[in-house]
């Protein structure tokens, strides 16, 4: 598993739970003040520092953080937006002993520290304090969020008001959605998470290398995993999906098309299935392990037959593409439960109409609605299951945004879910090894160099 990503309401919780074992309340801030200190001071040692304090608890941690650095002989000023208004950050404040500054009047410094809101933003900030926070962390050399970018929606990570790029962001505790979901996720360079002696424990992780098996010694193709891909009138997509699956871990792939085409590697079998009676033929085979649908799959009727086909078999199933967008038109009580569903942006407001929250909130939503897990797709992709358990793959290679890397990646995940027989898992380690795959293709890939790749990236993970 990942690091724990708690929102806003669970982080307050967490620190209550943490309050009610004995640890003080005052002592959360100075240990969340100390690290996030250590961190500024080892990165910038004795370069002239400007920490800007809001009037919550995030400012109370700017004001242990100013107190520390100058004991170490930074030179720090201090600029406040207010009065601190909590028990902890008025004791944070009374224990700097320096001048405060009013942020509108505040000179830029080479480093800069912002501490002007965290978890507890309700609202936009005011124009003139966005303003100010843009000027000064453009004049900076080195800037650092604490906790969050000022101006970020800690649940959903969209921008309430204009927010500076960072360098770095210090998440106190554990991760919270805005440092994975965009845009929030693009508003600094570098996420360092700290302990601050919390114990944050949450359903929603940060998706995490997985941890893969190679084949036992008495493994054979079929108990390794055979898939079968459902083409049709685009044969590229399918190829490209079919070639990732046979390099997933799978034992063997099948392209079930409508014509023999001759195409693609030698090792995936391709069967002509020209009428409906022959898909379903075909998907009686027992040793199946999973049926990927979708890629090059089509939208006409014989497309939408096919897919019925798919939709009655026992199989394990992962739907992408035209599959989705044909299922969109039936309603989302039409899909199958277990299985996997790969969706775009598009594809999930075609699927599940205009869920509310965030985009976590809205794959787990979807996830349950449709006992599917689903792999909403994107810079930041969100795996959710059913039963409330997430994970977020994000801050990966933004080159994935090319033609045919979804192909792959739902491929990938029907070999994977051949394998592992298990849907969330297998969903998983598959965006886990797309993003790593992309991670090692470096600029300008395509689509098929991404299935080159994922040999090197299953051996890493073994
Ligand atoms: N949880 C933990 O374990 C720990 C948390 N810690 C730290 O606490 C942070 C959370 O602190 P917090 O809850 O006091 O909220 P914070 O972000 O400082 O801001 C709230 C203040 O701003 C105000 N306000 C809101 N929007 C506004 C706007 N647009 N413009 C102007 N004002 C606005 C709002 O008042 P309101 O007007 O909404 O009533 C309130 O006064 C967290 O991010 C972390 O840094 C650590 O110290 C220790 C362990
Ligand atoms: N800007 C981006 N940054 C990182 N990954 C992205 C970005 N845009 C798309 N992706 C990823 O690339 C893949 C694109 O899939 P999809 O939209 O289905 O494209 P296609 O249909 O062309 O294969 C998905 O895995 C998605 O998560
Ligand atoms: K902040």
């Amino acid at each position: 598993m990942g690091a724990p990503v708690l929102t806003a309401a669970a982080m307050r919780a967490a620190e209550q739970a943490a309050i009610a074992s004995g640890v003080p309340e005052y002592d959360l801030m100075e240990r969340a003040g100390a690290t996030a200190a250590e961190i500024v001071w080892r990165a910038g040692g004795s370069r002239d520092t400007l920490v800007l304090c809001g009037p919550g608890n995030n400012g109370g941690d700017g004001f242990v953080i100013a107190r520390i650095l100058r004991a170490k002989g930074v030179p720090v000023r201090v600029a406040a937006l207010g009065e601190s208004g909590t028990a902890s950050s008025l004791r944070a404040r009374a224990r700097w002993d320096g001048p405060v500054e009013a942020l509108h009047q505040a000179k830029p410094a080479a480093q800069l520290v912002d501490a002007l809101f965290g978890t507890g933003l309700t609202r936009g900030l005011a124009d003139a304090v966005a303003a100010s926070l843009e000027r000064l962390v453009g004049r900076a050399n080195h800037s650092y969020a604490v906790d969050l970018p000022s101006g970020v929606e800690t649940d959903s990570g969209r921008l309430l008001s204009p927010v500076p790029r960072f360098g770095v962001c210090i998440a106190l505790g554990a991760l919270k959605p805005a440092h994975l979901l965009y845009p929030a996720a693009d508003r600094f360079e570098r996420l360092v998470s700290v302990d601050i002696g919390i114990a944050p424990s949450s359903p929603l992780h940060s998706l995490a290398p997985p941890h893969l098996d190679a084949p036992a010694s008495d493994a054979h193709k079929y108990s390794r995993g055979l898939v079968a891909v459902i083409g049709g009138g685009m044969a590229g997509a399918g190829l490209l999906a079919s070639r990732a699956a046979a390099r997933s871990g799978a034992g063997a792939v099948r392209r079930i098309v409508p014509d023999a085409d001759g195409r693609g590697p030698d090792a995936i079998i391709t069967s002509a299935a020209m009428k409906v009676a022959d898909v379903a033929k075909a998907l009686e085979d027992k040793r199946l392990s999973a049926v990927l649908a979708g890629p090059g799959l089509g939208r006409d009727d014989g497309a939408w037959e096919r897919l019925e086909a798919v939709l009655e078999s026992e199989h394990r199933l992962v739907l992408d593409a035209d599959a989705l967008t044909l299922l969109a038109d039936k309603g989302p009580d039409q899909l199958p439960a277990g299985a996997i569903l790969t969706p775009h942006e598009g594809e999930f407001a075609r699927l599940f109409g205009d869920v509310p929250g965030s985009k976590i909130d809205k794959a787990l939503a979807a996830a349950q609605r449709s006992r599917c897990v689903l792999v909403y797709k994107g810079a930041d992709t969100v795996i959710a299951a059913p039963d409330g358990k997430a994970a977020v793959a994000s801050r990966g290679s933004f080159w994935l945004s090319t033609a045919g890397t979804g192909d792959v990646l739902a491929g990938l995940a029907a070999g994977r879910f051949a394998v592992t027989g298990d849907p969330f898992r297998a969903a998983c380690e598959a965006v886990w090894l797309h993003g790593e795959a992309a991670r090692q293709a470096g600029a300008a890939f395509i689509a098929d160099d991404l299935i080159e790749r994922l040999p090197a990236a299953i051996a890493r993970r073994l």
